[in-house]
């Protein structure tokens, strides 16, 4: 990565986690991914050599920007999904102002339709949104995670491990998913289909 957008990333995370210390209500929050875990995602997507990679919660873009300038390197794209109209202008701004906005397409749609309507596949999919319909997402990431070395990440694996409880015990019975979760960040469920 190069230093200037490291440089980038870096203000980005600390205005978001001033912005969040100054909010009474959550969902007011941006509540960017931790840069650890940010750094490892895009490290995964490289390994890979991911071209199709999904994320599930743009926010105001923060963990976007390291997937964009992953999918740049591999010759990949980014399409990250968000329901709220007004984070995804703020996100757009911080993709244009990193000149990385080529490589991503953002929709504002509630990801549970999307990924029903989904009929293709991704190479990486970060979900990082409402966890309470991550259960029900779990079928339609099945179909669209098929291809064998396919990688789902969820973000909150341990930081809010109750909530998780129902989806990470179906990603964990599920015999065509090999699965941990990393006690990085807030914690990071990876799966990858075999
Ligand atoms: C934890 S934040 C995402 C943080 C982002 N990944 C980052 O690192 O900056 C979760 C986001 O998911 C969005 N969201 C919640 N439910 C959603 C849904 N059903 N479909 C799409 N986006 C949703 C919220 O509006 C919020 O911006």
């Amino acid at each position: 990565m190069k230093a200037k957008l490291k440089a980038y990333l870096k203000q980005h995370y600390a205005d978001s986690r001033a912005h969040d210390e100054a909010q009474n209500e959550r969902a007011q929050c941006w509540r960017n991914l931790h840069p650890d875990s940010a750094a490892l995602l895009a490290l995964l997507v490289r390994a890979k050599q991911a071209r199709k990679v999904l994320e599930v919660g743009t926010s105001n873009g923060y963990s976007t920007l390291w997937l964009a300038d992953a999918v740049r390197d591999t010759g990949g794209s980014l399409r990250t999904l968000e329901i709220d109209k007004a984070r995804k202008k703020a996100a757009k701004q911080h993709l244009r102002e990193t000149k990385l906005d080529d490589y991503v397409r953002m929709e504002v749609c509630d990801a549970g339709e999307f990924l029903r309507a989904y009929q293709k596949y991704y190479d990486v999919v970060l979900l990082d949104a409402d966890r309470s319909r991550y259960a029900d997402y779990w079928p339609d990431l099945q179909r669209i995670l098929t291809k064998p070395g396919s990688l789902l990440a969820v973000d909150n694996a341990l930081s809010h491990a109750e909530e998780m409880q129902e989806f990470v015990a179906l990603v964990e019975a599920d015999k065509n998913f090999s699965s941990t979760i990393v006690d990085i960040g807030a914690g990071l469920l990876l799966a990858s289909s075999i």
